[in-house]
């Protein structure tokens, strides 16, 4: 049935003529009837007054007027199935992040949780840290991590190049010029998450578009900072990010789930969640991952945590995407929250070690 037979079928049941519904409604007779010959599409404004004046819920109206409009939208295109299976793809990840209301946390969880509590307390007590002491501390942990990033994203260099090429400005023979920008880059961008826990700053689509700008710079001088305009593949993943015209609305969506949450979860299950999102919408063509752990780590450092490192090992990338799908595809958030608080927990563990 089309929206206009469905419109004309809930007035002839209510006994309403035409003209009835017009005085109802306050809506001309001859738009009326436009709509009940589906040559016209009412506006959302027009559709409340008609459901009000019919006495039916407005959502049973939209619900035809939408299929009505898709059917509009696909019109003649040679393959509308392709089209509505990703559009249902779409519809399952949008329904599956809740409208933005977070399932509940498990108690195995919640015992983590407590138990990094402690590490923190523990942490926050020896602070302040000695100038040196905190600037050895940072650097260690800043090329550790920017190892371990790039690693995962396939980049060569070792440990050690990478503390040459980062600390002491030397090229590795036999590696490309790829390879040492993103490791300089990678700590550019660490530098630029810690001075925006010192300014007090906080998650923006301003600083998030500028964390990538670093993470690409030199790189790919097009892409960096700006969103995808095209589709995206994760290889080996069964999971399909949205459509790129829907990046821009996610992104919107992300930056206020961010605030609405930021003062309600456990800072460590919003880096946590914040982390994942990103990488679930895949709002850039490249630099997905590095920019997601660096908004993670930024969340974490603003709540006096310390940086959490994934590891670029084989199977330490593999538990990472394993967890990621788990939450894309079964909905299932506690292995990737989980791993994040493992994470957080040995960075801490490692930080007492050191102080
Ligand atoms: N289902 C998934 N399986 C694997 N990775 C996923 C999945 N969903 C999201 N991702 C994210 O996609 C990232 C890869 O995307 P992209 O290549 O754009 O990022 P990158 O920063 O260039 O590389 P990397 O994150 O590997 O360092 C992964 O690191 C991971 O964070």
């Amino acid at each position: 049935m089309r929206f206009g037979e469905f419109l004309k079928q809930s007035r002839v049941e209510k006994g309403q003529t035409m003209q009835q519904l017009s005085a109802l409604s306050g809506i001309d007779q001859a738009l009326i009837s436009k709509y009940e010959s589906s040559k016209r599409f009412p506006s959302d404004k027009h559709l409340l007054c008609l459901a009000s004046a019919l006495d039916v819920p407005v959502h049973s109206l939209k619900k035809e007027w939408i299929a009505d409009r898709i059917l509009q939208l696909l019109g003649d295109y040679d393959d509308p199935l392709a089209v509505l299976t990703l559009a249902e793809s779409r519809v399952e990840y949008l329904t599956s992040q809740k409208a933005l209301q977070l399932q509940d946390v498990d108690e195995y969880t919640k015992d983590r949780l407590s138990e990094l509590d402690d590490l923190h307390k523990d942490w926050t007590g020896k602070k302040p840290l000695n100038a040196l002491q905190l600037s050895k501390l940072q650097e260690y942990f800043n090329v550790n991590y920017t190892f371990d990033s790039n690693r995962i994203e396939g980049n060569t260099l070792t440990l050690q190049e990478t503390h040459l090429v980062v600390n002491e400005g030397i090229t590795i023979s036999g590696k490309s010029m790829k390879e040492h920008l993103e490791a300089i880059n990678h700590m550019e961008a660490i530098g630029f998450i810690r001075d925006m826990v010192t300014g007090n700053e906080d998650i923006t689509k301003r600083n998030v578009l500028d964390i990538h700008r670093l993470v690409l710079k030199s790189i790919d001088k097009e892409n960096a900072g700006a969103y995808r305009k095209v589709g995206v593949r994760i290889s080996g993943s069964q999971y399909m990010p949205p459509d790129a015209l829907q990046v821009p609305e996610l992104m919107d969506d992300f930056f206020r789930f961010y605030q609405e949450q930021k003062l309600k979860m456990h800072p460590v299950l919003l880096a946590a969640e914040m982390h994942e999102r990103l990488v679930s919408i895949h709002p850039f063509l490249d630099g997905n991952g590095r920019t997601a752990r660096l908004v993670m780590n930024f969340i974490l450092l603003k709540h006096g945590y310390t940086l959490a490192i994934l590891k670029g090992d084989a199977e330490s990338r593999l538990e990472y995407y394993k967890a990621l799908e788990d939450v894309q595809l079964n909905n299932d958030q506690r292995p990737f929250y989980r791993l994040i608080i493992r994470k957080v927990k040995d960075s801490l563990k490692e930080h007492l070690s050191m102080v």
